[in-house]
C-alpha cells in the first residue's frame, strides 16, 4: 500500500503592480502591491503550515518575495482561467504529479493551515469548492488527480456554480466547504477590514 495521498497547493497570482485594481480608490499602487505581497505571504505560509500539503506552486509571472524554493509556473498572459489551465496541464504531466491539487486564491488573509488540511482531506473522486462570502465566487478548489486533469476553470461570474457543473461533468462528487478563512477574500475597499492582521493601512 502507498502512503496518504500527496497534495499540492497551487496559488495563482497576477504580476507585481497589476493586482487588486478594484482597490484603486482606497490604496495607491505601492500600497496595493504591499497588500498583495502580504496576502501572498500569508496564504503561502498557511499552505507551508498545513501538514497535508507537501508542495506549493505559484502560477504567475512574479514571485512576490516568496521563497525561491517554491516552484513557479509562468502565465500565458491570457487571464486567470488560462493561467490555471496551463499550470494544471503542466502539473498533470509531471512524474511527481500529486493525487490532489488545491487551487487557492492569493487574497485570503484569514486562511489557516486547518483550512488547507480540510481541503486536502477530501474523499477520493471528490472535488471541493470553497465559495466566497457572497456564495457566488470561488476562493479555493480541491481537485483529485488524475480525474480532474482536464478540468476547465470558470473563474468569472457565478464561478462557484460553474465549477460545480464542471466537476459533475467529469463525474466527480462535489462538496462545498464554508469557513471564515476561505470565504473572506479581498476584492472591494469594504473587504479591507478582513486584511488588517496581515496589512496595516497607514493613512
Ligand atoms: N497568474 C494569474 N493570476 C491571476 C490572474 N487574474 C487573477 N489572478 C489571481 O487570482 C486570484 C483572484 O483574483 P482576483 O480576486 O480577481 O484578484 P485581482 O485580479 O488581483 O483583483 P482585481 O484587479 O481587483 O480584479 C488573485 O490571487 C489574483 O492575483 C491572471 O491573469 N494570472
Ligand atoms: O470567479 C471568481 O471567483 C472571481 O471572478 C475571481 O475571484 P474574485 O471574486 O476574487 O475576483
Amino acid at each position: 500500500m502507498s502512503g496518504p495521498p500527496t497534495v499540492w497547493a497551487l496559488i495563482p497570482i497576477k504580476a507585481s503592480g497589476e493586482g487588486k485594481t478594484r482597490l484603486a480608490d482606497a490604496l495607491s499602487v505601492a500600497e496595493r502591491d504591499a497588500l498583495v505581497d502580504a496576502m501572498a505571504r500569508h496564504v503561502a505560509g498557511a499552505a507551508a503550515g498545513a501538514e497535508r500539503v507537501s508542495r506549493i506552486v505559484l502560477a504567475g509571472p512574479s514571485r512576490h518575495g516568496l521563497d525561491a524554493d517554491i516552484l513557479r509556473i509562468d502565465d500565458p498572459g491570457e487571464g486567470l482561467n488560462a493561467a490555471l489551465g496551463s499550470a494544471l496541464a503542466r502539473i498533470a504531466r509531471m512524474e511527481a504529479c500529486p493525487d490532489r491539487l488545491i487551487v487557492v486564491a492569493a487574497d485570503l488573509p484569514r486562511i489557516t493551515p486547518l483550512d488547507l488540511n480540510l481541503l486536502a482531506e477530501a474523499p477520493a473522486h471528490t472535488a471541493v469548492i470553497a465559495p466566497d462570502r457572497h456564495g457566488t465566487g470561488t476562493n479555493a478548489l480541491s481537485l483529485p488527480l488524475p480525474e480532474a486533469a482536464g478540468f476547465h476553470f470558470c473563474y468569472g461570474t457565478d464561478s462557484a456554480a460553474r465549477h460545480r457543473e464542471e466537476a459533475e461533468r467529469l463525474g466527480l462528487t462535489v462538496e462545498t466547504i464554508l469557513s471564515e478563512g476561505l470565504e473572506k477574500d479581498i476584492d472591494e475597499p469594504s473587504d479591507l477590514v478582513d486584511a488588517r492582521d496581515v496589512y496595516t493601512i497607514e493613512h
